[in-house]
């Protein structure tokens, strides 16, 4: 099936496609036209009883319960998502230096992150012995949070990194975690609740620097439906991740639902790339409290009713972020079959 959502339209900035623009646009095809991301990671892991009150906040699972990672992640995949995302957001090697670990030992971790989603993708494959990955694509993109989430204290949806806001300094500080990921031999490399511009060119320089051949996405959030969280221009934020021929998706993550249809028609003013968005429910997040609050949260039916509209508005690849769940993914699934119904 020709890929609608993905292609023509947008402003593509002349930017080359790259083979990364081009493995992914074959698993859309792949998918029918369109692929489903998984949901918030770290909800799950919560709903099943771990507590992610720490620094290290869902990358303390791969120390304590690597088991439940891979449960939630088999859950994702049953719910018709084809692309778990590893538990590796707030996973640093600096990180779990500070837990007492030693560097290797912190890389180890990291390579483990990818080796779960890994192993929850052969034990769907070998309890659905129907399933193939040649029918249906299910790919494992490791995770890379922002520098902000390491910090631990919310400022992945501020940006603002004070003294720490050099393109050097957030070069120095990915660097080697990016090399591990990529060594782990993921399918994609996501970039995950990129707050401002900086991060995003540190991130780009060490793609061509680091010489990473995993196609990786980029994926910005916004508390407004114009910009990124720190106030950058996610235009300009775009141009960078489109001009990039490493980077195979662009797109937007952990942001209300309300705000996603302006921000898709951003985003396709500036790049041909295939489109990802993967929304949070609504609510808002405590930092000092490590809990989400408001009640004003959608619900999935509501979360599901924007999709039709999202896939019109350019997005292939559609999940969720922080606070939903199997059930809204298994809702997202349903949606798109319909949208794309089976030839
Ligand atoms: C995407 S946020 C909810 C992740 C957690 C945050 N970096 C913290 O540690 O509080
Ligand atoms: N991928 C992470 C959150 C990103 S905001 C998770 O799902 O827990
Ligand atoms: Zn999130």
């Amino acid at each position: 099936m020709v890929v609608k959502s993905a292609g023509g339209g947008g402003g593509g900035g002349g930017a080359e496609e790259g083979a990364a623009g081009a493995a992914v646009r074959r698993w859309v095809e792949a998918g029918g036209g369109r692929l489903v991301l998984d949901g918030g990671l770290a909800t799950e892991l919560e709903a099943h009883g771990a507590d992610l009150n720490d620094p290290l906040w869902s990358a303390k699972c791969i120390l304590s319960s690597p088991h439940l990672i891979r449960k939630v992640h088999l859950d994702y995949i049953e719910a018709g998502a084809n692309i778990i995302i590893t538990a590796s957001y707030q996973a640093t090697i600096q990180g779990f230096e500070a837990k007492g670990f030693s560097k290797e030992q912190g890389e180890n971790l990291l390579t483990k992150s990818v080796e779960i989603a890994h192993e929850a993708r052969e034990m769907f494959l070998k309890e659905h012995p129907d399933q193939s990955t040649a029918l249906r694509p299910i790919l494992v993109a490791a995770s890379i949070g922002s520098y902000g989430a390491y910090l631990a204290d919310g400022s992945e949806y501020s940006g603002d990194y004070g003294e720490a806001g050099t393109l050097e300094f957030l070069k120095d500080f990915h660097r080697r975690r990016l090399q591990v990921l990529a060594e782990a031999r993921p399918d994609l490399i996501a970039f995950e609740t990129i707050p401002n511009k900086l991060e995003a060119q540190a991130y780009v320089e060490l793609l061509d620097e680091c010489n990473i051949n995993i196609p990786s996405w980029f994926s910005f959030n916004s508390k407004d439906g114009v910009n990124v969280v720190s106030g950058d221009s996610l235009i300009e934020c775009a141009n960078i991740a489109n001009a990039c021929a490493k980077v195979g998706a662009v797109g937007i993550n952990c942001t209300p639902p309300r705000f996603i249809h302006s921000l898709i028609l951003s985003i396709r003013k500036v790049t041909d790339k295939p489109i990802l968005i993967y929304p949070n429910s609504g609510e808002r997040y405590d930092a000092e409290k490590k809990e989400w609050v408001e009640s004003t949260g959608v619900s999935d039916g509501d979360f599901v009713s924007y999709v039709g509209e999202w896939c019109k508005d350019g997005a292939a690849l559609i999940g969720g972020c922080c606070r939903t769940t199997p059930n809204t993914i298994r809702a997202i699934s349903r949606s798109l079959n319909q949208y794309y119904p089976a030839a």
